[in-house]
């Protein structure tokens, strides 16, 4: 053991002092060193060292030879001297001391680095000497205990025999005790010399060895049984042969054949000749299993099978998680610091550098004509506007997908304020203009959460896994200190703080060490934690806390929010409320696996706009084309449209939110105002008149799209939603349009680079792999999260992700305050044009005239018209093109009464003659 901490500790002092060497070094003479220099003077500190330790291994062993010497008279006048002297002070123990000084000596050097644990256990030892002294001398009475104190050194020192004067000492003290008692005390104090000395505890060795030895007693029995067993078999197969050879009938392998197949005792016999058995044998009731007990740890009613987080050897464990100022009572995520002019400065920069690459990869892939600077000019200068509009233009003329009605729907501005104006008109409690009254849910239908653990930092002096996570790390070779403790909901974090000259790697590298001792399901380690000289150790707790929703929507912090947008995300590592505010975000991709939960933090999402804003300050268009999650909403004042469970008509909602937002940048251009604050801002004072010349009253909402599945989209159709995401990410921030984007499969087909790049924040529920980890983050981490809530919250203004437990709300709870937010309120009048919107139709730039018909768009009718049917594929069979083309001309067909409505998938009915349609030909 002391060999190998020696070969643990070694190196571990060496560049420690080599460290410090060069650190004063370089105070006196930094500029003129060189790094020859420095390398010199390192290796010269490493052999002064190994000098030295070698120094004292080699004294030891002289003095103890010197020891062992005097004890067989061999070392002259002073060996005897030392003799008489040592049986004086420990009696016959000195036949020992010798090997223990040795042993002590060479210890105490090799462990410097933690004397005080070396220290206690030399004592431990030289105590139990003294102790087995004491036992000696109890069992052969000699000197006599009752005796002087004195004689017992003279009397030992003189005639070699005894406990000396410290084992006499121990006798004496526990005289009173009687011969039993005192054996009882000597023989606890010896139990307890042992434990120090070798870490291991005693009653759990035992409850061990009693284990085992009922194993033992099993194993023996069975044993004893076959042995029985074989030896009936033996008998029987030598009464038998000496039978046969008796009769000689048959020779010796054909009657074992016969017996062979008299059923159990020749399968038995069978069993007994295999040389498996013999082998198969263990020694039973040794263990070494005996280590301190650890807080019940084992006993952890974690339920692994329930964890979600799957550790992945090759994954690297996060480097990069980010912690808060902790000086910060609260932190509030974008509350506190965002600007308009912060964020567009700030995105680009707080972005790990595979972040950023990847935007900028992605960004290159954007047609060319989106002015690439356009993200910048967007909340920069008074150019704004007519740069959207440019960039806009561009941006429609270099698709050629055409739709001559698209902008029918885009010009009946239909917008959603008036929806809502209808609604108030037809409901008493809602006032006129800007004085419509929204009645919030009552906060009761969100029930109270239990009370909770303790819930912050502590020093952890009294913790019992942060001692058996420093022991543990002492047991191979790292001596740490733990400087802190967060006590998350979720999880613990111990910070360590390792001695100087230990390398972080080698912390990280005992991970599935410190897993094992903890007994824990998975740890993730944050090595170093940003901004501390601290390692962080992530422990699940034995049983997680649920965070409610209620108490965040309570908190003080949540109340004084100013945005309408703010939603409670949950509790960080150190219980802190996280608030986050996805007007600033302003789009927000969450994925997780199944079972993490995304759709709770979605839930989340919205209830907290039902208790923070009027429908008209927010509008939602829910898409959840799982049917299921969502559906709970419908009938709520802030929905625009029906909850969307119908992939295409998703898309077409969302180029009508593109259309929408053309519609708002038109006005802000018409106002002179260069975002949607502005805009309100403007019609509140009144300074907003209409083409009719009337004031307009009703401020624009904003608006808050969540897409609970986004794969489910992707696969119907990629292109149409992802230029439609894309155009919204880029432009939608300053119209007040925001997207909540949630996938369990963040594959890169679903989660586009293109995707990625324009949705800057992020959160990671747990997922299955690093590789999962890394498309939705950049980086390892998720991998290692629990479930049921526990994600990596990464919004665009932070530079690392923190780790928070999601809030949550029960399915009863949401459908309670839906009930409530609907009883309360007039009923929701949807936005109609939403649903009227033609995929495609947020694409066109201007509306386009009968001559810009795709070429093919003659035959195609005629084709269509002979076939009687109509659909994609068959135009992009029989004319060989591409998808695209193929759907831009039936939707011209469509618009033109050539074919009708899309149904599912059947093919279009034809809706004109050839006669007709050749008349409409001629006629342009
Ligand atoms: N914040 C949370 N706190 C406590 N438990 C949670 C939390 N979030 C989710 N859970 C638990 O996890 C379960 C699954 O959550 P949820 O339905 O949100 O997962 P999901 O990721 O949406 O799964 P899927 O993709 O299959 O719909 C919930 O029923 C709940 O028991």
């Amino acid at each position: 053991m002391a060999l190998a901490s020696k070969n643990n500790k070694r190196p571990v002092k060496t560049v420690s002092r080599a460290n410090s060497k060069s650190s004063s070094d370089a105070k006196t003479s930094s500029n003129k060193k060189t790094k020859g220099e420095e390398a010199k003077k390192t290796e010269e500190a490493q052999e002064e060292y190994g000098l030295k330790e070698e120094i004292v291994v080699l004294i030891a062993f002289a003095c103890a030879a010197i020891l062992v010497l005097s004890n067989f008279e061999l070392a002259g006048s002073v060996g005897r001297a030392i003799k008489w002297l040592m049986f004086g002070f420990i009696g016959v123990m000195e036949y020992f001391f010798p090997f223990v000084v040795a042993g002590t000596i060479i210890f105490i050097s090799v462990n410097k680095s933690f004397i005080k644990i070396a220290r206690i256990k030399a004592i431990a030892v030289y105590g139990l000497m003294v102790d087995l002294a004491a036992m000696w001398q109890r069992i052969t009475n000699v000197p006599r205990v009752e005796g002087n104190i004195f004689s017992f050194f003279t009397v030992c020192a003189n005639d070699k025999i005894g406990g000396g004067f410290f084992g006499g000492l121990l006798c004496k003290i526990l005289y009173p005790l009687g011969t039993v008692g005192s054996f009882v005390i000597m023989l606890a104090l010896m139990i307890i010399c042992i434990v120090v000395i070798t870490e291991k505890s005693f009653i759990k060795g035992m409850k061990n060895a009693k284990t085992k030895s009922k194993e033992f007693i099993e194993v023996a029995k069975k044993d004893y049984f076959e042995y029985k067993e074989q030896n009936d078999l033996a008998d029987y197969e030598d009464d038998e042969d000496e039978e046969l050879e008796r009769n000689g009938h048959f020779s010796k392998n054909a009657n074992k054949n016969a017996i062979e197949e008299n059923g159990q005792i020749d399968s038995t016999k069978k069993k007994k000749k295999s040389p498996a058995r013999r082998m198969g044998r263990k020694v039973l009731g040794v263990t070494s299993d005996t280590l301190i007990e650890r807080n019940g740890q084992e006993d952890s009613d974690i339920n692994i099978e329930n964890v979600e987080a799957i550790s992945n050897p090759e994954d690297e464990y996060s480097k990069d998680i980010y912690e808060p100022d902790s000086n910060n009572q609260v932190f509030n995520g974008f509350n506190s610091v965002m600007t308009d002019e912060d964020y567009d400065e700030g995105y680009p920069d707080n972005h790990s550098d595979s972040y950023k690459e990847s935007h900028n990869e992605a960004a290159q892939e954007v047609p060319n004509t989106l002015d690439e600077d356009l993200r910048a000019d967007v909340a920069s200068d008074n150019d704004f506007v007519s740069a959207y509009n440019a960039s806009s233009n561009a941006y429609a003329s270099s698709n050629t997908y055409a739709n001559p009605n698209a902008h029918a729907s885009s010009g009946a501005r239909d917008s959603l304020t008036e929806s809502y104006g209808q609604a108030a008109t037809k409901e008493t409690t809602f006032e006129k203009g800007n004085q419509k009254k929204y009645h919030k849910p009552d906060i009761n239908c969100l029930k109270r959460s239990k009370k909770t653990a303790f819930l912050g930092a502590s020093t952890g002096k009294n913790d019992e896994t942060a001692r058996v996570l420093k022991q543990t790390l002492l047991n191979f070779g790292v001596a740490v200190d733990v400087v802190g403790i967060s006590y998350g909901p979720s999880v613990t974090r111990y910070e360590i703080q390792p001695e100087q000259g230990v390398k972080v790697s080698k912390i990280v590298s005992l991970a599935d060490d410190i897993k094992l001792s903890l007994a824990a399901a998975d740890i993730r380690i944050e090595a170093p934690i940003p901004g501390k000289s601290a390692i962080g150790i992530e422990v699940p707790n034995k049983e997680a806390t649920t965070v409610g929703l209620r108490e965040l929507i309570e908190s003080k912090e949540f109340k004084n929010a100013k945005s309408k947008l703010v939603f409670a995300t949950g509790r960080d590592i150190a219980g802190k409320v996280i608030l986050a505010d996805i007007a600033k975000m302003p789009h927000m991709l969450i994925a997780g696996a199944t079972g993490s939960g995304k759709s709770v933090c979605i839930n989340t999402i919205i209830t907290s706009i039902l208790y923070n804003a009027s429908p008209e300050d927010v509008r939602m268009i829910l898409v959840d084309p799982k049917v299921v999650e969502l559906s709970v909403y419908n009938g709520i004042p802030h929905l625009a449209e029906k909850v969307v469970t119908d992939p295409k008509e998703a898309a077409k909602a969302l180029n009508w939110a593109v259309i929408e937002m053309d519609r708002r940048y038109k006005d802000f251009a018409k106002y002179g105002v260069r975002n949607l604050e502005g805009y309100n801002e403007k019609v509140v004072k009144g300074e907003i008149i209409d083409d009719q010349g009337e004031v307009v009253k009703d401020k624009k909402p904003q608006i808050l799209i969540i897409i609970d599945e986004l794969a489910d989209l992707m696969m119907v159709s990629a292109n149409e939603v992802e230029d439609a995401i894309c155009r919204l990410a880029q432009l939608a921030r300053a119209a007040g349009i925001h997207m909540v984007i949630a996938t369990q499969r963040p594959s890169v087909n679903v989660v586009t680079g293109l995707i990625k790049a324009n949705v800057p924040s992020r959160i990671a529920f747990a997922v299955s792999s690093g590789v999962d980890s890394r498309t939705i983050l950049d980086m390892n981490g998720a991998e290692k999260l629990l479930g049921k809530g526990d994600m990596l919250y990464f919004p665009s203004n932070l530079p690392k992700p923190l780790r928070v437990q999601g809030a949550f709300i029960s399915d009863e709870e949401v459908a309670d305050m839906v009930e409530d937010v609907k009883r309360k309120n007039p009923p929701v009048v949807y936005d109609e044009s939403i649903s009227k919107t033609e995929i495609g139709a947020a694409l066109v730039g201007q509306s386009q005239s009968q001559d810009e018909r795709d070429p093919l768009f003659a035959e195609a009718g005629r084709f269509v018209i002979e076939n009687e049917k109509g659909s994609i594929g068959m135009l992009q069979r029989h004319f060989k093109i591409g998808f695209n083309r193929a759907g831009r001309i039936m939707d011209q067909l469509f618009d033109a009464g050539v074919v009708g409505q899309e149904m599912g998938t059947k093919p279009r009915k034809v809706e004109m003659s050839l006669e007709d349609f050749n008349n409409n030909l001629a006629n342009g």
